[in-house]
């Protein structure tokens, strides 16, 4: 079997007396997405330059496409693409020529103009970069980091910034990227880019893991979280809220909202409270838990 396209083992990133991260361990599987989820200073970016080879780690090891990304860095960086959150790129050249300098440092580049039109901007290619407007700057990003048809694309908060339509068709791009085979390890804010695109989620939470696994791993082991009932007006619901320990409430006549961590057993027992009620039941429904507040729960102590 090949080996992953990121393995990362207990790595550590110090800066002086912080720690950033604090044993991180993570495989990216080749032609798959990771999306790297946390709170402002989680360590996602401190990672992220480790696996780059911008940086050694402190402790623990990072393998990249079989390669050590910081004594290898020469073999690896033809075959990466890497979007950094901030461009990174001489502000007095315009568009197209940034795209067609880093166009030439590949040996099979994709078509310039191409790419240009993909991310629209085509009529940004004579518009020097520090002209751009930061979404615009995103897009060019993340062209740059495509070109050299990598093999493995590292991008830092890639749709930061970016309009709807813009993030929409970064979406697409990535998702193109998978069905090519390439693999791709991002960090966002975005749950629902997460939700979306990823094939596997990495939350972290003030250096180290909180959480991992496909999005619908995440979200069905943190289950329902509300049942609504549509019945009779007027029932006892005190009775039922201390038959399912969970928060009970009729929000409009005849409406029941049952609101907690419900497993099988306790939408079964509530359902069995409206008949044996003798209550007539004409609607049910649940909500399940999202990916945003499986993260919101795990990083709750980052807003301390
Ligand atoms: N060069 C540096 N010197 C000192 N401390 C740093 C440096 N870079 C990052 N840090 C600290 O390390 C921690 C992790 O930062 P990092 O940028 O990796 O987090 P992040 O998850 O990428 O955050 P964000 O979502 O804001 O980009 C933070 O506390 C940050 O202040």
């Amino acid at each position: 079997m090949r080996e992953a396209a990121v393995e990362v083992q207990d790595v550590v990133v110090r800066y002086g007396g912080v720690v950033a991260v604090d044993g991180v361990s993570l495989t990216v599987p080749r032609g798959s997405i990771l999306a790297l989820l946390g709170n402002n200073g989680a360590g996602k970016t401190s990672l992220l330059q480790v696996c780059e080879g911008f940086r050694g780690p402190d402790a623990g090891s990072a393998r990249v496409l079989g390669l050590d990304p910081v004594a290898d860095h020469d073999e690896l960086m033809p075959r990466l693409g890497i979007m950094l959150q901030s461009g990174g790129v001489y502000p007095w050249a315009t568009a197209g020529e940034i795209l067609r300098l880093f166009a030439s440092f590949a040996a099979n580049p994709l078509d310039t103009d191409m790419l240009l039109d993909r991310l629209g901007l085509r009529k940004f290619a004579k518009t020097t970069f520090r002209r751009l407007s930061g979404g615009e700057q995103q897009r060019l990003s993340l062209a740059l980091a495509l070109v050299g048809r990598p093999e493995l694309v590292f991008l830092d908060e890639p749709t930061a910034g970016m309009d709807v339509g813009a993030r929409q068709t970064t979406w697409e791009l990535v998702e193109n990227l998978r069905a090519d085979g390439v693999s791709v390890l991002l960090t966002t804010h975005l749950l629902d880019e997460a939700e979306s695109l990823a094939d596997h989620v990495v939350i972290m939470d003030g250096g180290v893991v909180a959480a991992t696994g496909t999005p619908a791993e995440l979200t069905a082991a943190a289950g329902i979280d509300l049942l609504r009932v549509r019945a009779d007006a007027g029932l006892a619901v005190a009775d039922l809220a201390a038959r399912v320990c969970a928060k009970v409430t009729e929000s409009s006549p005849g409406e029941y909202e049952i609101a907690g961590a419900l497993d099988t057993a306790a939408i079964a027992a509530a359902l069995g409270w409206f008949a044996a009620e003798g209550a007539q039941v004409t609607a049910v429904d649940t909500r399940r838990r999202t990916l945003e507040d499986v993260y919101l729960a795990l990083t709750a102590g980052a807003a301390r």
